[in-house]
């Protein structure tokens, strides 16, 4: 088996060659000339380029190159006075770890026990099996690669939700109606969330009708809710970190374009004992509506 791993950066020097003209052949054997196991190499420009006229990569590659957001400003908290913690609207947060190229942040004690126990005992009559984005159409579907259970919160649906939402958008620089309703997901043990970008595929079918409502996704603040007793970290494989679960504590994370080059693929690694409760706020450019 070959051991040869195909990087975005291979996979994005695949697209350019194309747009610049070469053509399936010359780009595979270039590839090959400069060491690809001829297997590997003709699975990445298939994964880029598909057959005759699809160009699936291709077209999502550009795509992406178009949808910039056009501020360019991101969330972001304030950590200039660089202190290990933080005091939002009167609570204190802890700032445990920052990272800067991606962007990652991660918070202690950003809820309190009893706020993580409110949002769970809230969410718990409310749980349904975690649908994503569906491959090919229109709507979303259950998909294998998110084993959890979940339920949207609406936004300011209440005043606990409401304290926890106006907390986070102080914290992290960014207005309250930029903020999808508040997800919560129940992993059981085995359950696990495949690693996946939060930004919406700007080559999928479905996507220009979920920009319509608040433009794309700019940041991701995922909170845990309880601790796990094994597993369930959050996991972004590019960098090879893993983010442990602890309750009350959070991981932030922002990306500029719709482009794995932000490196910020992540997923929830399996539950092995125990169980887990998260609560996602995705960040939008604009007003979500
Ligand atoms: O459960 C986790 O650690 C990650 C959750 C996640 O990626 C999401 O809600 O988008
Ligand atoms: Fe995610």
């Amino acid at each position: 088996m070959s051991t040869q791993l195909v990087t975005v950066e291979v996979r994005r020097w695949i697209a350019v060659q194309f747009k610049e003209g070469h053509d399936q052949n010359k780009i595979l054997a270039a590839l090959r000339a400069s060491g690809w196991d001829a297997d590997v190499a003709e699975q990445a420009v298939q994964a880029v380029l598909g057959k005759q006229g699809q160009q699936p990569g291709l077209k999502r590659f550009e795509a992406a190159q178009r949808a910039l957001p056009p501020s360019g400003r991101l969330p972001e908290p304030d950590l200039t006075a660089e202190r290990s913690e933080c005091v939002v609207e009167g609570h204190t947060v802890k700032v445990l770890l920052t990272l800067a190229q991606p962007r990652i942040v991660v918070f202690g004690g950003l809820l309190s026990d009893e706020e993580c126990d409110a949002l769970v005992a809230r969410a718990r009559p409310r749980m349904s099996r975690s649908e994503t984005v569906a491959d090919t159409s229109v709507g979303s579907e259950v998909n294998t690669a998110r084993t959890s259970d979940g339920m949207f919160f609406t936004r300011g649906e209440d005043a606990c939700v409401a304290r926890i939402e106006s907390r986070i958008a102080a914290l992290l620089n960014w207005p309250v109606e930029n903020g999808e309703g508040l997800q919560v997901l129940h992993y059981r043990p085995g359950a696990e969330y495949q690693p996946h970008y939060d930004y919406f595929d700007p080559g999928h079918v479905a996507t220009p009708a979920i920009l319509a409502r608040g433009g794309q996704r700019v940041g991701t603040l995922v909170i845990y809710l309880n601790t796990p007793e094994a597993g369930g970290a959050t996991v972004f494989p590019d960098i090879q970190l893993a983010v442990s679960p602890v309750k009350g504590n959070a991981v932030f994370f922002s990306y500029d374009q719709p482009d794995p080059g932000t490196q910020t693929l992540h997923g929830g690694a399996q539950v092995c004992a125990g169980e887990k409760w998260v609560a996602t706020k995705w960040l939008r450019e604009g007003e979500f509506i």
